[in-house]
């Protein structure tokens, strides 16, 4: 931006209303942006299972397309300063991308109402293409408007502080930092819990629309809020089109190099300094500092590849794990507010006690040495994690490959039996009872031999990968398979079956369908804590109530005594044994990565600020919150080209690789040094006013390009 028109910026700041030293515009600011961070992690936070549980698709899908979002959400930053710095200036590209936001807010809600599209009122959507193309809409609109106005809200924060209030102007940076984790502490609890209401028109279902709504319609307040300032604001006219500036210079200074790559043009210190004909020394020297700490941006990605993997990975990792905390029973999507709430506590311990006390003991510990220590602490909080995934690993059941068929045996026979299964000792099986687990074999076709009279020999085939379950009734002749499931229920619920051993149909409470004399019927999800099943044959009925836990399988098999017991007789088989590592695990994975992002994120914050030239701030904060866009990126594409076996080796896999990049970041930042943009630019400008040569180099440029334009259209001619 030329100079004059910046002096004509600063000169048009108005005297704000202020209290207690503050411009009270920033009151809407703050406001408008712990609505907004409320707008994004809540939607964020129940993304994931969304995805996988609406839309039905698997681990693998749902974390891709979540980390492509999260990229999105950081690519668009450019496009936000570009248009606020070029054309409509901060204060209107808030206001328009803030519709755009809340608009696309408004769609992803919309899309997850299941009933739009439940025609036939089974509960689930009957057109998953419509809710899929509403989501990806909801989502590209939502990126474009979180995004855009990202590097414009604290800056334009900061455009409300005259010149004497730069003590507050820093306070106003660490509450606007509080005030985005404030909003996302109380979304990230609240919206989890909205999603796991029922609601619906016709069926009723995780209410996902309420756990979306609910951000859509904080936007809302967010741009209401925002727009109510406007008259308190200091708006600053947009300051030109700087990253165009930058990028013409850049080519250049390109260009000229090239032209110019014979031995006899003497050498110059640096690339950029090619561009000195055409272009002032002030602007080569700031991109010179824009491009210093951009290099030192390179390997930064790495560590929001690890940070971002809470959202996703850790989260399904908590749906593995037991949340019963005593008093209370935490979500697996409620343990991401482990982060906001560490923040809140962190950074004032890091500010005013940590950083002081290693300043007292001599250490140097300069930004990018703590952003490296930062690089190491995620990476710490990896291993963390691998070593909880190998305890979770430890509990689960020993399910079937793909070459191998597992079967159980329930008895519902009023007498034991003695089972002869291939290549195993005789099973004995009392009355009401199962085999003690599941027998696991490599064949898909086996024969079990029975001892009743006459004698049964049963031929079955099994399927291949799956978990099946021979239902001998009271007529053992009669007996059939049924298909267990394969994994751990989804959510951290619990799978519930009943086989009916009473003599008459049965409805049981939360069944799709009456139960027939000895059938089996489908299993049902239940949530954690404890749930009571009415069970009537229509003149009779009884209640049976069970505790359950998180992530378990239960088989209940009704005796033909079902009445007269008063449902006491009932007899349960685990056949999937609840979660029990507890979700308290994951603490110590979520305190090593916070610490490292006050080291890594807070700092780098700050250093790409103090680093980049005056009017080039947003420049580099667009830069900044690039790498988190990269990082996203690269998680998509391990995630799809390194695919693991198991989920441990994965996470130190990610570890690994972040040490490696933190050497290396550590060897760059050795080599780097601090400078002061604004001592740098003022002994710039002081040489320039004292360089009579510097118009005349412009002029003759422009006639030699001039000249060479006009040769050109004559050789066309
Ligand atoms: N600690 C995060 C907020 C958070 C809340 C709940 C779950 C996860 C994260 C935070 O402070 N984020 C800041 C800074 C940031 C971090 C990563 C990428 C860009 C910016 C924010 O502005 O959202």
């Amino acid at each position: 931006m030329p100079d004059s028109k910046m002096d004509e910026t600063k000169k048009k700041k108005k005297k704000t209303a202020e209290c207690c030293g503050y411009p009270i515009s920033i009151f809407f600011i703050v406001v408008n942006e712990f609505c907004e961070r409320f707008s994004y992690y809540g939607m964020r936070a129940v993304l994931v299972l969304y995805f996988r549980y609406f839309l039905l698709w698997d681990d693998d899908l749902a974390t891709s397309i979540y980390h492509a979002f999260v990229a999105l959400c950081y690519l668009t930053p450019i496009l936000g300063a570009i248009i606020a710095d070029s054309w409509l200036g901060k204060f209107k590209t808030i206001i328009y991308l803030s519709i755009v936001y809340a608009v696309g807010q408004v769609v992803m809600a919309v899309s997850t109402i299941h009933d739009i599209t439940d025609a036939n009122r089974d509960g689930t959507p009957d057109n998953f293409t419509l809710h899929i193309a509403l989501s990806m809409l909801g989502l590209v609109l939502i990126a474009l408007g979180t995004g855009g106005i990202k590097p414009c809200v604290a800056a334009f924060g900061g455009d409300q502080f005259q010149e004497h209030q730069s003590r507050q102007l820093n306070t106003f940076f660490s509450v606007f930092y509080l005030c985005i984790n404030a909003g996302s502490l109380l979304s990230t609890l609240i919206t989890p819990v909205l999603r796991a209401q029922e609601c619906g028109i016709h069926t009723q279902q995780q209410c996902y629309p309420l756990a979306f709504g609910v951000p859509a319609a904080l936007m809302v307040v967010s741009l209401v809020v925002f727009i109510a300032g406007s008259g308190m604001y200091t708006k600053t006219a947009p300051e030109g089109n700087i990253m165009g500036s930058v990028c013409k210079c850049i080519w250049f200074a390109l260009n000229n190099r090239f032209r110019h790559r014979s031995d006899i043009y003497p050498k110059r210190e640096h690339w950029m300094d090619w561009a000195e004909e055409k272009y002032d020394k002030l602007l080569i020297a700031q991109i010179k500092m824009v491009l210093k700490v951009l290099f030192l941006y390179i390997p930064l990605p790495m560590f929001w590849t690890l940070f971002d993997q809470k959202g996703s990975r850790w989260t399904l990792q908590a749906t593995t794990m037991t949340g019963d905390f005593g008093g209370f029973v935490l979500q697996p999507d409620q343990m991401q507010t482990v982060n906001p709430i560490l923040i809140l506590t962190l950074v004032p311990i890091m500010d005013r006690i940590i950083f002081p006390l290693i300043k007292k003991c001599g250490l140097n510990f300069s930004p990018l040495k703590r952003m490296t220590v930062g690089m190491l602490f995620a990476a710490t909080a990896f291993i963390a994690a691998a070593l909880v995934q190998m305890e979770i690993d430890k509990t689960l059941p020993n399910f079937p490959s793909s070459s191998e068929s597992q079967l159980k045996v329930v008895n519902m026979h009023s007498e034991s039996l003695i089972v002869t299964v291939p290549s195993q000792e005789p099973l004995l099986i009392g009355s009401f009872e199962s085999s003690p687990d599941y027998i696991t074999f490599d064949q898909q076709d086996i024969r079990l031999a029975f001892n009743t009279t006459p004698e049964i020999n049963k031929d079955l085939s099994l399927i291949k990968g799956s978990r099946q379950t021979l239902i001998i009734p009271s007529e053992p002749a009669e007996m059939y398979l049924k298909e267990d499931i394969k994994s751990k229920p989804k959510e951290g619920k619990n799978a519930v079956r009943f086989v009916n051993g009473w003599t008459a149909y049965l409805n049981i409470t939360n069944l799709e369908s009456s139960l027939q004399p000895s059938e089996t019927s489908n299993y049902t999800l239940v949530s954690q804590g404890m749930r009571k099943f009415t069970l009537t044959d229509g003149i009779q009925s009884c209640e049976f109530s069970r505790k359950f836990g998180f992530g378990s399988s239960y088989t209940f098999l009704i005796p033909s005594d079902l009445f007269s017991t008063d449902c006491e007789s009932i007899k349960e088989i685990e056949d999937m044994q609840p979660n029990s590592v507890h979700m308290a695990l994951q603490i110590p994975q979520y305190f090593l990565i916070t610490t490292g992002e006050v080291m890594f994120s807070v700092t780098g914050l700050q250093f790409s600020y103090s680093q980049a030239p005056k009017n080039m701030k947003s420049v580099l904060q667009a830069g900044w919150l690039c790498t988190n866009a990269v990082g996203n990126i690269i998680v998509l594409i391990v995630a799809e080209l390194g695919k693991l076996p198991k989920q441990w080796a994965e996470y130190v896999l990610f570890a690994s690789l972040l040490v490696a990049v933190s050497i290396i970041f550590s060897i760059m930042a050795y080599f780097y040094t601090y400078i002061d943009p604004a001592e740098i630019e003022a002994e710039i400008l002081k040489q320039q006013e004292t360089d009579p040569d510097k118009k005349k180099k412009k002029e003759t440029l422009e006639m030699e390009e001039k000249e060479n334009e006009q040769e050109i259209k004559q050789t066309k001619i």
